[in-house]
């Protein structure tokens, strides 16, 4: 269905659904009005209000918080409110918020992914993760965001960069939307989404290798050595420091992405969010036909213990990914490197 409005390609997932996915498609319509005012600020960049100050404050993760971060969680909080939605969870709040007690949806957000690139003007995005609302006698607000991903009804991204784009997956595959300015909404751009099985093509913050545990650092050797190592070719690398951007390019073109576990102080986990970054990002990645790890176990099947938990995440293409895991728990992937150089050949994917 290439060439779809957001609004046709929703109203035929609705047609063949139930109730609760048309609820899901009015959060959706609803996220992307609040998207396109999104977009204006970005794109209004330093000439704008909302852009350059941070409020001296720091979210609940310790990061700083641009005004920018506060302004989007706003809107998003705004345009839901009279939507389906029991409770809300962002970045930017410690805890979640109550909207309609009634309502049988719960709404994850990453207001602003990327947000420490946007005085740079690099492409930043919005994350969403849509779960069903957990009720029933005892239940409190942080029960709906405590479920493992593979619970999401829909997740999704906005990216803000040359083109604004919505990159969404209710569950049967994954759709990329471009805005159109001419018609004023966004239009389908590819056919479903598939995700190259193989890459040449990784994408890691290169600065921490010191402090990365053997697997990866051996993962990234080999893949350095290029045609002369264990791969048998050259790879090249990308990061952009901006997670949606960066799963964008690997939705497009395919390659693989990690933020692992590292040695420095806070980051025993990764830098990345389970709620509102990893699972989304897994579920979108999974119905591209990628997989998406924290090194050995699927994202999705992870249950977090608090609404802002970090995660180690890898994902993109799928090969790479098991490959990636192979580092971590075969020995002869690792060990004494002149000796098994041979040996990992056999492992070449
Ligand atoms: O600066 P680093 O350590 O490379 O981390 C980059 C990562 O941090 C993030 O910016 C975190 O997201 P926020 O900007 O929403 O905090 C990701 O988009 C990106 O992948
Ligand atoms: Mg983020
Ligand atoms: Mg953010």
């Amino acid at each position: 269905m290439s060439g779809a409005t957001l609004e046709a390609y929703l109203a035929s997932r609705v047609a063949t659904g139930d109730d609760i996915a048309r609820e899901v498609a009015a959060v959706v319509q609803r996220l992307a009005t609040a998207a396109l005012d999104v977009r204006k600020l970005v794109n209004q960049g330093a000439l704008g209000t909302a852009f350059n100050g941070t409020r001296g404050g720091s979210n609940s993760d310790g990061d700083l918080q641009k005004d920018l971060d506060v302004v989007c969680d706003g809107l998003f909080l705004s345009c839901l409110q009279g939507a389906p939605v029991a409770c809300y969870a962002s970045e930017e709040l410690d805890n979640p918020v109550l909207l309609d007690p009634n309502a049988r949806l719960a709404v994850a957000i990453d207001p602003l992914d990327g947000s420490s690139n946007i005085d740079t003007n690099v492409s930043v995005g919005t994350i969403f993760s849509v779960l069903p609302a957990v009720k029933g006698p005892g239940s409190d607000l942080m029960q709906s965001f405590l479920q493992a991903g593979n619970r999401q009804l829909a997740a999704g991204f906005f990216l803000y960069g040359p083109q604004t784009a919505l990159v969404l997956s209710l569950g049967k595959g994954t759709e990329i939307f471009i805005f159109s300015s001419r018609l004023g909404c966004f239009v389908q751009g590819y056919k479903s989404v598939n995700i190259a099985e193989r890459t040449s093509e990784f994408a890691i913050n290169m600065s921490n290798y010191r402090h990365w545990e053997e697997a990866v650092r051996l993962y990234v050797d080999d893949c350095l050595a290029g045609a002369e190592g264990p791969r048998e070719r050259d790879f090249n690398m990308r990061w952009i420091a901006s997670l949606v951007a960066d799963t964008y390019r690997i939705l497009v073109r395919g390659g693989i992405f990690l933020y692992p576990a590292d040695g420095r102080k806070g980051y025993s986990q990764g830098r990345l969010r389970q709620v509102y970054e990893a699972n989304p990002i897994a579920f979108i990645v999974e119905n591209a036909g990628g997989a998406a790890t924290t090194s050995v176990t699927r994202i999705l099947d992870l249950v977090p213990e608090d609404l802002h938990q970090r995660v180690p995440l890898i994902f993109g293409s799928r090969r790479e990914v098991e490959r990636i895991a192979r580092y971590h728990v075969d020995p002869n992937m690792i060990g004494e490197r002149a000796p098994l150089f041979g040996k990992r050949g056999l492992f070449r994917a």
